[in-house]
């Protein structure tokens, strides 16, 4: 299966005038942008709808509680209209078939938001992993939490980019992938511990992966988003 690879852009900032800056110099680069909770906590949810515009929106609010209240959650942000949302696969599948089903009742047929599943988050190795009880490592962790939220009636999973391969030979072409911990060659890994650069996620077939500081934190964003692009699309 020929499979593209596109550039989602995490604007992960306080303010709505930097992230509006942002969304604007990575526009022609980036099939998305992601705002997430620091943003949302800070800068409010209207700014959130003012930013993403007419540009695709991701809301990564990594939801993770009850089914109810998780369903709820949904229900109340479907005015955002968002293309892709997230929820913590480790909620259990009642929690994401709750998702599921508000998204399902919330949103138009035509108009519904891609439910992706985080499975262990790339900022994780093995170590800290154990830390938290789960003993066999990160690949195990996220083949079973990725069956499972699959099962609940997800549309794609977070997962890092390594652990593309053994998901796809369990899971086949179905389930949308989307790969954060991405790091251009020669750029800081700061708190992620399980990365690949743009052109590796891409041969491994990540559907999209997610960049943020290494375009928000370099001296010219527009032209990093540009090369990550031109990288994947090389
Ligand atoms: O759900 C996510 O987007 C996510 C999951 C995960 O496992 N790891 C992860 O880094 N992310 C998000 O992806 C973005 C990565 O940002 P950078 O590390 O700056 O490239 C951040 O906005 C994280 O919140």
């Amino acid at each position: 299966m020929t499979r593209t690879t596109g550039l989602i852009a995490a604007l992960d900032t306080q303010s709505p005038q930097q992230a509006q800056a942002w969304a604007k110099a990575v526009g022609p680069s980036a099939g998305a942008v992601k705002l997430g909770m620091e943003f949302a906590y800070a800068a409010g949810f209207q700014a959130v709808a003012d930013v993403a515009g007419t540009t695709p929106l991701f809301l990564d609010l990594k939801l993770h509680d009850i089914p109810n209240t998780v369903g709820a959650a949904i229900r109340a942000l479907s005015y955002l209209r968002p293309k892709m949302l997230t929820v913590h696969a480790s909620g259990g599948r009642a929690m994401m078939e709750a998702a599921r089903k508000a998204r399902d009742d919330a949103f138009p047929a035509n108009d519904r938001p891609a439910l992706l599943a985080v499975t262990v988050l790339t900022s994780l190795d093995d170590a800290a992993l154990a830390e938290t009880g789960v003993g066999d490592g990160a690949r195990a962790q996220v083949l079973r939490l990725g069956k499972l939220a699959m099962q609940s009636g997800m549309d794609g999973l977070v997962c890092s980019a390594h652990e593309i391969a053994p998901l796809r030979d369990s899971l086949g072409d179905a389930p949308l992938l989307v790969t954060p911990g991405i790091r251009p060659a020669g750029s800081q890994a700061g708190d992620q511990k399980r990365v690949m650069t743009p052109a590796e996620a891409r041969n491994a077939g990540a559907d999209w992966i997610v960049v943020g500081r290494p375009i928000t934190q370099a001296e010219n964003p527009a032209a990093a988003a540009a090369a990550i692009l031109a990288e994947l699309t090389a």
